[in-house]
């Protein structure tokens, strides 16, 4: 076999090449490929360019109909030939990611169990207790740099799905090379199941999780020391992005370990990012400031206090004074608007309770009472619930506020607080309207409005990216705050376009973006080494990956 310069030595042969998602070719293995690895036999006579194996993949994924079937045979794809499935994606992003992420995610978490075909990523159990670091060890690659982790306590909004979870940080590693060309090699999802408290899912034969109840106290505290001591230990500095853990979790964790290893919470972080980037977005199109706005919040968790912590930093940046800033805020949790005599409070629940009234017997005001009392000009929704938003509600901001922000942010599809067909028809197409998950365009008054998907799959590849690049210690509040900065940039807004947010056809453009800004932003607090211009674009290369075949050869 005659090698090029730049050819990848393979060592496997045979099935070995074959059953390797990373290096299997498929009907794209060239002749001298199959003889030099082995292959012949193996595979059909006809070969085919990654163009025609990509044309195809579609036409048989189109040929399912159902929802989940196309995630199953998306995932499929990805685990046979992962350049064919990130070609796939690549070519056709806005129409798949609503497959392989939300809501199509939702569904494939739910029926985890059942539609489990390989292994992918890493589950830590109770068993695994003492032996955290052995369970790592076992991964043969030394050069993972980047881990997605969940313990399926608070899955989108469907709740605790315990080890059915992994769907998720499958689905934002799709999404870490899809938008932000992070090579897949380097990362690594974990799912950490410290037992479920879904009776439903412990009584189901199929259930692939283990069937105790969820690990609570000191010893789920013990169970996420051993993890992130075992991941400090067998890939020392790599960044570790948390994900969907329960709010009374995620907070908590984020502060354990911001300073210990380079991590973010992406349903803290990542969605308090794009969501100030859409806020920032609509009020240029009022051409009003954050000062000027009163915000409501449906839902005071994880997400919830990520977000209101944002834009309180983003106000005092514009120069407003915390106690003032704190003014503009109402978050309405379950038991009503969150009030500083409230038990349990979290410490960010408890920053943004109101000071200037009290609970009766606990429970705060609603909703409907704050919105038609306090007249907030931004409703966000993140709090699971469907239907959340009514329509008396919806109409009375719009009988106050010309153009009011609504924006039903919980996932998947069917948990949004209100469609936007429902909000932009009850204030006769005046709201500025985005959502978590995708919805099509809405037809009023002989207009079509695009609904925005304001999801953190903006923000955390392009963060993960820049993170990465520069070699960030840490990741600091400032961070984030240039990540949304830089979405805001490119909003269509700025160059006389509508929507609030760059398409997802430009996602790509959105992630490098991003990674500059957050490398520059860590570079300016000195969390991470000095790095000119062409040392972080050499950095940026050395972790980015193009679904194309590399010439191999034989080692
Ligand atoms: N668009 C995006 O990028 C993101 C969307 N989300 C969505 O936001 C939702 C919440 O996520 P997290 O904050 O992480 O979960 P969480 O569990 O930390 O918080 C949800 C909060 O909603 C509250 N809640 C429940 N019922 C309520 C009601 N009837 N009225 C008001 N509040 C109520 C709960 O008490 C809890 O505090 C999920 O559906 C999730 O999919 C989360 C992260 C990113
Ligand atoms: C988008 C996301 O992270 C969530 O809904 O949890
Ligand atoms: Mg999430």
């Amino acid at each position: 076999m005659s090698a090029t310069p730049s050819s990848h030595p393979v060592t496997q042969r045979g099935m070995a090449v074959l059953n390797d998602p990373l290096l299997n070719k498929g009907t794209a293995f060239p002749w001298e490929e199959r003889t030099a690895l082995g292959l012949h036999g193996l595979l059909p006579p006809g070969i085919h360019t990654l163009e025609e194996q990509v044309a195809q993949a579609y036409e048989n994924l189109m040929s399912e109909t159902d929802m989940l079937d196309r995630h199953v045979h998306l995932r499929s794809i990805q685990d046979t030939n992962e350049t064919l499935f990130y070609a796939l994606m690549q070519k056709h992003l806005t129409e798949l990611m609503p497959i392989v992420y939300t809501p199509g995610v939702g569904q494939a978490c739910q029926e985890f169990s059942r539609i489990w075909q390989k292994p992918r990523g890493i589950f830590l159990s109770g068993a695994d207790r003492g032996h955290m670091a052995d369970r790592l060890a076992a991964i043969p690659n030394d050069n993972i740099r980047l881990v997605i982790v969940t313990d399926g306590e608070r899955i989108l909004g469907l709740g605790d799905l315990g080890a059915n979870g992994m769907g998720i940080p499958i689905g934002k590693i799709a999404l870490y090379t899809a938008c932000a060309g992070v090579n897949p090699a380097l990362m690594l999802p974990v799912t950490l199941d410290v037992g479920t408290d879904n009776a439903t899912l412990r009584n189901d034969p199929t259930y692939i999780g283990s069937r105790s109840p969820r690990l609570k106290g000191q010893d789920y505290a013990d169970f996420i020391e051993e993890f992130v001591t075992a991941l400090l230990g067998r890939w020392p500095g790599c960044l570790l992005h948390w994900e969907d853990f329960a709010g009374r979790n995620a907070a908590p964790l984020l502060q354990r370990y911001r300073e210990r290893l380079p991590s973010f919470n992406d349903d803290i972080q990542g969605t308090a990012g794009i969501a100030t980037a859409a806020i920032l977005s609509g009020l240029r199109a009022k051409e009003e400031t954050l000062e000027q706005q009163c915000i409501a919040f449906a839902g005071g968790g994880a997400a919830g206090i990520g977000i209101a912590g944002l834009l309180l930093a983003a106000m005092k940046a514009e120069g407003l004074p915390q106690e003032e800033a704190l003014k503009r805020f109402y978050i309405i949790d379950r038991n009503g608007l969150l009030t500083h005599d409230m038990d349990g409070l979290s410490e960010g629940q408890a920053l943004f309770a109101r000071k200037d009234e009290t609970s009766r017997d606990g429970q705060g005001r609603t909703l409907k009472e704050v919105i038609s009392q306090n007249h907030p000009t931004i409703l966000i929704g993140v709090s699971g619930q469907a239907g959340l938003f009514k329509e008396g509600m919806i109409r009375e901001m719009a009988s106050y506020c010309t153009r009011p922000l609504i924006f039903p942010l919980s996932n998947p599809t069917s948990h949004v607080e209100a469609t936007p067909m429902d909000i932009l028809t009850w204030t006769a197409g005046r709201a500025i309207v985005s959502t978590g998950s995708p919805f099509t365009p809405v037809e009023i008054n002989d207009r079509s409005i695009t609904i925005n998907q304001t999801n953190n799959s903006y923000i955390f590849p392009g963060l993960g990216l820049g993170a990465l690049a520069c070699g960030a210690r840490s990741i600091s509040e400032r961070m984030i705050m240039a990540a949304a900065q830089a979405v805001a940039d490119l909003s269509p807004l700025k160059t006389g376009g509508t929507t609030l947010l760059p398409p997802l056809e430009n996602i790509q453009n959105v992630a490098m973006r991003v990674a500059h800004a957050v490398a520059r932003q860590a570079q300016n607090e000195q969390l991470c080494p000095p790095l000119d211009d062409d040392a972080l674009q050499e950095a940026l290369s050395t972790l980015s990956w193009r679904p194309r075949y590399q010439p191999y050869r034989a080692a």
